[in-house]
This record gives structure tokens, sequence and C-alpha cells, in this order.
């Protein structure tokens, strides 16, 4: 039983949007022995910088620096680089910013891995369509014919193609995703709500249960946890509806 809850706390990945690296301390305190990932987005990272990440590496989390890099071809290797000698666990890229983007991520990698042997390999993906985004925004507002489905598809295999280790979708897409790319491509998938939770802005969406049964390796949760009264409660309700999978 020990060991199902480790796995599946180890899957799930706990968005720490604050404005503040006091606040997010707080919520990391109430979580204290939960083995859970940390992500750190944009939010969080301007505010609180590399500094913040050495300080959850240091408590013995594995971090996923979600800042989506998006720029031409060597900004983003040299972005990547740097990512790499920080010590993050995962990092991403925009799969819209193409091929050579990609690949130059992934070239930045590992010129910081031959240049320090003590660096760990971090996961490189690729954001193919923000889980915020429906059908009309996709076709109307950011000119994409076609449906979500296929163009998180076409994204899936272009971040294939450059070499990269999976991507970030919505758990809805995750079969398709693993069907076409296999199912050693790894998925993280936010867009996670337990049942009676509010979407919010969020437009393609699983119950964690749900997600966790199309085959997705990590979920992205966020306010369901930041915003409940009772963070820790909500944690756990979800480590459960994960291990009922
Ligand atoms: O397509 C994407 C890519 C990233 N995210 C991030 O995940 C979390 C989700 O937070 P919730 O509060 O659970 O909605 C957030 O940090 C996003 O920046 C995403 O939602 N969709």
């Amino acid at each position: 039983m020990a060991f199902l809850y480790e796995q599946a706390a180890g899957r799930l990945m706990v968005a720490l949007d604050y404005p503040s690296a006091e606040q997010a301390r707080n919520l990391i305190q109430d979580l204290e022995g939960i083995p859970c990932y940390m992500k750190v987005g944009m939010q969080l990272y301007y505010t609180a910088g590399p500094d913040f990440v050495k300080e959850l590496k240091a408590k013995g989390y594995s971090v996923f620096l979600d800042l989506k890099l998006h720029d031409i071809p060597n900004t983003v290797k040299g972005g990547a680089d740097s990512l790499t000698r920080l010590g993050v666990d995962m990092f991403n890229v925009h799969a819209s910013g193409g091929l050579k983007m990609m690949a130059a991520a992934k070239e930045g990698v590992l010129s910081a891995l031959d240049s320090e042997s003590s660096l760990r390999k971090p996961i490189l993906i690729g954001v193919t369509q923000l889980t915020s985004t429906n059908q009309e925004m996709l076709n109307r507002e950011i000119g994409i014919p076609g449906n979500v489905e296929q163009s998180v598809l076409s994204y899936a295999a272009l971040t294939q193609e450059a070499g990269l280790d999976g991507v970030v979708a919505s758990p809805l897409e995750v079969q398709a995703i693993k069907g076409r790319c296999g199912t050693s491509f790894i998925t993280v998938t936010p867009g996670i709500r337990p049942e009676g939770s509010s979407a919010g802005d969020q437009s393609r969406t699983l119950t964690p249960e749900e997600a966790m049964r199309q085959g997705t390796d990590y979920i992205v949760v966020g306010r369901p946890i930041t915003t409940s009264p009772q963070p820790r409660k909500a944690a756990e309700l979800i480590i459960e509806e994960m291990m009922k999978a």
C-alpha cells in the first residue's frame, strides 16, 4: 500500500502558482512528507528565481520548471543550457516554436551535460495546445484549422521528431498521443479537476482518476489544491483517486 501511495504521489505535480516564495513555502510545509513533484511556473520563478528551485532541490523534491521557452533557436539553446545547470528535473518549450527550436533546446541540454559531468539529464518536453484552448479559439483566434486533437497530435509528432522526451497536453489526448508516439513518450497533463471543482480558465479537463485511466504519466494540479481551505486533504484525496485508477 505504501509503495502504491508513493508511486501515485510521485506522479502528482503540484503547481506552486504563488506571487511569493513565502506563500509557496507555506503550502510546501503543509504538504510535508508527500513525495510529489513540485512545479514552478512563471509567476513564482519571476519573483523567487533559481534560488527557490535550489531550495526545493535541497528539500529533496523533483522539480518541473514550467517556463515554456519560446524564442529563436540560439536563445532557447542558451536557456536550456542554463536550466540544465540549475538542476531541474523537467522543463519545457513550446512545440509551436518549431523543429529547429526544439532541437536547439536539446542541444542546450547536451552541451551543459558535456561540460559538467555531475549534472543529471532533465526530462525535456514540448507544450502542444494549452489546456485552456478550446476548438473555437484554435480555429478563430489562433488560426489553426482542424480539431484540437489533430493539432495536439501533429505537435506531439514534431516534438518526438526533434528528439524530446514527451509533451504537455490535456488528459483527453493521452491515448491518441501514446498511440501515435509510443507508450514511453511522456505525457504531462494539466487540466485536472476533481469532481465538483471549478474549471476556471481550463477548457479540456478530466478528473484525477479519469486522467490516470487514460494512461498519463503525470498529472498537474494547481488551484484544486492551492485554493482549498485544506490543501493537504485536497492533495491526499487526489492521490487516493489516482490510486483507484
Ligand atoms: O497547457 C497547459 C500548460 C501548463 N499549464 C499549467 O498547469 C497548471 C494548472 O493549474 P490549475 O490551477 O490546476 O489550472 C498551471 O500552472 C498552468 O500554468 C496548464 O494549465 N495548461
